[in-house]
């Protein structure tokens, strides 16, 4: 068994989950509320950034050029072509770039991007391929299944273009390059990094979905003035 294929298993539930999430399905359904959609941008923005510095340190970590080649690939992509889908929404609700400069991380945001910087940061390449791909491959995923399941969601003038990014061929070749580049990383690891590895990737599984519900209920720090 690949090792994509036996994380994937362990973290299935969590997967489906996450597509089963109201967030998710009325993306789909086209009944999602706007508020919840544009607080969800504004936090996916600022979660990508750091995201983004994931595939940095795979540039300093790899040990051969076309690893090296691919991190910059996978961090061209999130920047230039994923984050120019956020920066239109955001000109589409009338998001001003300072505004979305000044943004604040909510709780959930801090907490998965913390999580992911610590877990690569200080792990090998083994450590930050498993907290990377179940955001480029479950965003496919959820994407494609989408469209399975509500063909006119590509259609919807608000929700559409965001259907059609991660269900589309581009994201697609991204989530491949990373679920390969993964198993290129993994097989032939001993036990013990694996069960290392999918102690991660459950819990990233974990904090997309509690993104969702997050964006649901738009979540924020404690006020008290
Ligand atoms: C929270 C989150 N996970 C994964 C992706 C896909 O890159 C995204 N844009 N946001």
């Amino acid at each position: 068994m690949k090792p994509s294929e036996r994380l994937y298993q362990k973290a299935e539930t969590i997967w489906h989950a996450s597509f089963e999430h109201p967030f998710v399905q009325e993306i789909g359904q086209g009944t999602l509320d706007e508020r919840k959609f544009r607080y969800f941008m504004v936090q996916d923005y600022l979660y990508l950034l750091d995201y983004a510095k994931l595939f940095a340190f795979g540039v300093t970590k790899a040990d051969d050029e076309a690893t090296m080649r691919q991190f910059a690939n996978l961090l061209d992509g999130t920047m230039n072509t994923e984050m120019d889908l956020h920066r239109q929404y955001a000109a589409k609700f009338g998001i001003t770039t300072d505004e979305l400069a000044e943004a604040e991380q909510a709780p959930t945001t801090t907490a998965y991007t913390r999580y992911m910087l610590h877990a690569s940061h200080n792990g090998g390449l083994g450590e930050l391929m498993a907290s990377l791909v179940p955001c480029a491959w479950g965003y496919h995923e959820i994407g494609k299944r989408l469209v399975e399941k509500y063909p006119d969601a590509v259609n919807h003038p608000l929700y559409g273009e965001w259907v059609k990014m991660y269900a589309g061929e581009e994201f697609a070749e991204l989530a491949d390059w990373a679920v390969n580049l993964m198993d290129r990383v993994m097989t032939g690891k001993p036990e013990a990094d694996m069960k290392r590895y999918e102690e991660i990737f459950l819990t990233t599984s974990q904090y997309e979905l509690m993104f969702w519900e997050a964006a649901y209920h738009q979540e924020d720090w404690p006020r008290f003035s």
